[in-house]
């Protein structure tokens, strides 16, 4: 039984080869999945997919069972933090609410409880100019959230932070995906980042998927989990499948 699930997936944009071409991926329900690859072979093309804001042109995207994919039930989270500058961080993450209807007490119970739990608390009056970029990139991650939404799509949402607060980020992220029981797509040029989140981690080249492998880390993570054996030898596993070359030292 799969949550998210790609069939036969083709999609190219008119007059061009495709893109993302042929690919079968089912994700199960409450896995974190990750996606890594080159620049340009297809990824975010695949994510717009997931999230059903592009149709295929061969095959079909399933959400939780359905072609029909709901979108109030699908989180993104950009690169860019994207926030509304007009807006204090407590009104951007209430925003996905706004836009359908007037928060209710609970629905800023709710976002402040989130932003507590990303270390935003104090924060939640200001303006998003007003944060760092790590802490933008957290009011994104509490905005993609709040609607508890059973599926979440991210790319590569932590790009451009600096070492430290992305694994904090990470950690955060990590935490919260698994008490919501979210079913996670992440989308990442990293591979220590990939191995790091993923139950699994898809390869993917030329818009086609060259392979899929299990991390068989400890869940939950733990604070040596990046200098383990097992995490060393994922790495070389998937830099062996993106054809990077080992770098002597
Ligand atoms: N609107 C468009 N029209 C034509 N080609 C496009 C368009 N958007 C993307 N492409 C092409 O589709 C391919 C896949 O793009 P996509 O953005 O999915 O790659 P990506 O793997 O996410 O890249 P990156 O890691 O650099 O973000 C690229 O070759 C890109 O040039």
């Amino acid at each position: 039984m799969s949550f998210l699930a790609f069939e036969g997936v083709t999609f190219g944009f008119p007059g061009a080869p495709p893109v993302v071409d042929g690919i079968d991926l089912a994700i199960a329900p409450g896995e974190f999945h990750c996606l890594v690859g080159r620049s340009g072979c297809g990824k975010t093309t695949l994510l717009r997919l997931a999230a059903g804001l592009v149709a295929p042109r061969r095959g079909r995207v399933l959400v939780d069972g359905s072609t029909a994919i709901d979108q109030r039930r699908v989180g993104f989270v950009f690169q860019a933090p994207t926030l509304l500058e007009w807006r204090t961080v407590l009104d951007n993450v209430l925003l996905p609410v706004a836009l359908q209807r007037r928060p209710t007490p609970a629905d800023v119970r709710q976002a402040e409880a989130l932003l507590a739990q990303l270390g935003l608390a104090r924060h939640a009056a200001r303006h998003p100019r007003q944060l760092s970029g790590g802490q933008q990139s957290r009011v994104a991650l509490a905005r993609a959230l709040l609607p508890s939404p059973p599926l979440l799509l991210l790319d590569e949402p932590f790009a451009a932070l600096d070492a430290i607060t992305r694994e904090e980020l990470q950690h955060d992220l990590l935490r919260l995906a698994e008490r919501l029981g979210t079913t996670v797509l992440f989308v990442t040029h990293d591979i220590a980042e990939a191995v790091y989140l993923g139950d699994r981690v898809s390869v993917l080249a030329g818009g086609r998927l060259r392979r899929t492998v299990p991390v068989p880390l400890e869940v939950p993570r733990q604070p040596g989990t990046r200098e383990s054996t097992g995490f060393v030898a994922a790495c070389a596993v998937l830099r062996a499948a993106l054809g990077v070359e080992a770098v002597a030292a």
